[in-house]
């Protein structure tokens, strides 16, 4: 909503395209929460678009925005080679951003694939979170691993990766907590759960999905810098897509981060979350 009309103002207040109409257009970008360095990126490569293609109306080059936009956000091929044989996913996130629900969401995706899916409940923070999770798994028909409240999540991805290899699980899906209380904390607890995995799970692929909340912008990229700064970040879920959010955050994380968004939320049911798709999201980026 924000980014339309910020940017719909700029397009539809000029009729020619000069310096002042991109310098507010840039403006309009970053109100959006597009981000600076994304809008930099976007308007450079809009000029060019502008001269080669000898557009001379808003209108038009509206359109190359769109295009350019487009181009930033489009998954590469390789973004699901993950979910081709054995894999481990690793969820991250702060608190209330619909991690549980995402894993939730994830499993039954995969169950109704025909995998073999298992969760480990690392999130020892909070008894709720592992009860949030069961009941998801229950849901699911996965197989779930968990520890009382408290308990060392790395024992419980321990636990978690043995069974894995016992019962010939395909999926193996990790909840942690997002929460401690430091970077330092963070980055030792998420750097013991790495370690595990590599070393009990190392012909299997690891993909570190970091899920973030569609509807807090700037904050959402604030999470993906801070959990990139502490681990190998591979992809993000943006969640809550299904209200006003329109997610041009997604278009700052990408270009700051080079973090590819691989799934949205899109609502509350198990069923709602899809594969990110460049080409939907611009146009209700301009919807
Ligand atoms: N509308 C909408 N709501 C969502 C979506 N994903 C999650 N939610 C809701 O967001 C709220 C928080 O989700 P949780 O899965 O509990 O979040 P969490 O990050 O695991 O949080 P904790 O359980 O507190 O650690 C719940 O009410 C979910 O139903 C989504 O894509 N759209």
């Amino acid at each position: 909503m924000i980014f339309k009309k910020f940017v719909d103002s700029v397009f539809s207040a000029f009729s020619k395209i000069d310096e002042e109409f991109y310098e507010e257009l840039e403006e309009a970008l970053i109100m959006g929460d597009i981000g600076v360095e994304a809008t930099d990126t976007i308007l450079e490569e809009l000029r060019n678009k502008v001269k080669e293609a000898r557009v001379t109306t808003p209108e038009d080059c509206k359109k190359l925005l769109k295009e350019s936009i487009k181009e930033q956000m489009e998954v590469r091929d390789d973004a699901y080679d993950f979910e081709e044989g054995r894999a481990v996913l690793l969820v991250i996130g702060v608190n209330g951003v619909g991690k549980t629900t995402t894993i939730g969401k994830l499993a039954s995706q995969y169950k109704d694939a025909g995998k073999k899916v298992l969760l480990a409940a690392a999130d020892t923070f909070r008894a709720a979170a592992t009860e949030q999770l069961k009941t998801w798994a229950e849901r699911a028909g996965a197989g779930m691993i968990s520890a009382a409240e408290g308990a060392d999540p790395g024992s419980v991805i321990f636990d978690a990766v043995s069974a894995a290899k016992a019962r010939g699980v395909d999926v193996l899906i990790c909840d942690t907590a997002g929460r401690l209380h430091n970077k330092r904390g963070l980055m030792d607890e998420l750097g013991k759960l790495n370690r595990i995995i590599d070393k009990e799970l190392a012909d299997v692929k690891k993909e570190t999905l970091v899920v973030l909340d569609a509807t807090t912008g700037q904050n959402a990229l604030a999470q993906a810098r801070e959990f990139s700064e502490v681990t190998d970040v591979t992809g993000v879920i943006l969640t809550k897509m299904d209200g006003t959010a329109k997610g041009g955050i997604a278009v700052a994380i990408e270009a700051e981060l080079h973090l590819p968004v691989k799934y949205i939320g899109v609502g509350e049911g198990v069923s709602d979350l899809k594969r990110f798709d460049a080409d939907d999201f611009v146009e209700r980026l301009f919807a």
